[in-house]
């Protein structure tokens, strides 16, 4: 049997501001970085250990990365950033504020754009400010694999094939992996593994810095997936993330 751990990053300066964040590159809050470290303290405790970490190219998801890493004492393992771990593209919502959308837009347009599986939020213009083909950092991808907003589905397909083809051939070899990523990279993970129906994946809100253990079988397919942790902890900071956005809060 195989393991993996995923760990969502700690909370995000957008994340405190309740505002959409997708591709926008913003830092770990204390609040955060609390966190990650907390998830690497969980993970000792429990008595995994690595021989290599993933990222996004976010710095909240390589910075949580590393603090886990150091609670481990294994910042010296390889380490992979992968622009293909970034968060969910959030197209032209990135920046605005989740409440001030559910006001303009209502609740039940603002729970698609970021719970339904196939709907796309509104796409940036290639020149936007923000769109990714302006970043040195995507410099070398394809300019027509750079999104400009995503639906789910669309990063289900883009996440499940780096798991696929660059994460499951390191598990076969026995390497023991950590993948530090984002809230609905995690959730596009979890579709892609278990194949879950629409409505389990709307309810499934990933919390900031609680480490998911998956575990798997011979041939790289889950067994059961658990989070590290008191459970009601867990269910509170998952229960904040779904709340995000509701205009009566
Ligand atoms: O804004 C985002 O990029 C994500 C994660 O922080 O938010 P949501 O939970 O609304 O999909």
């Amino acid at each position: 049997m195989y393991s993996v751990i995923l760990v969502r990053h700690g909370e995000s300066v957008y994340n405190q501001q309740n505002l959409f964040t997708g591709w926008t590159d913003v830092s770990l809050t204390e609040r955060g970085i609390h966190e990650a470290r907390e998830a690497g303290q969980l993970i000792r405790e429990a008595g995994y250990t690595f021989d290599m970490a993933f990222s996004s190219v976010l710095k909240r998801s390589i910075q949580t990365m590393h603090y886990i890493l150091d609670e481990l004492d294994l910042l010296w393992i390889p380490e992979q950033k992968a622009w293909k771990l970034n968060e969910r593209h959030y197209g032209a919502l990135q920046g605005l504020s989740k409440t001030d959308t559910a006001c303009k837009y209502g609740e039940e347009q603002l729970h698609l754009w970021r719970r339904s599986l196939t709907v796309r939020p509104p796409l940036l213009k290639p020149d936007d400010p923000r769109s990714p083909r302006l970043e040195e950092r995507y410099k070398s991808i394809a300019e027509h694999d750079l999104p400009l907003g995503e639906s789910l589905q669309d990063t289900v397909a883009r996440v499940g094939y780096f798991w696929h083809h660059r994460i499951v051939p390191l598990i076969r070899k026995k390497e023991r992996i950590l993948i530090s990523a984002h809230g609905n990279t995690l959730r596009a993970l979890i579709k892609y593994m278990e194949d879950i129906d629409e409505k389990t994946l709307t309810d499934l809100n990933i919390p900031t810095g609680i480490p998911l253990v998956y575990e798997l079988d011979e041939h790289v397919q889950p067994i059961r997936r658990f989070y590290l942790g008191e459970q009601e902890h867990i269910d509170r900071k998952s229960a904040e993330v779904a709340d995000q956005g509701n205009v009566t809060e």
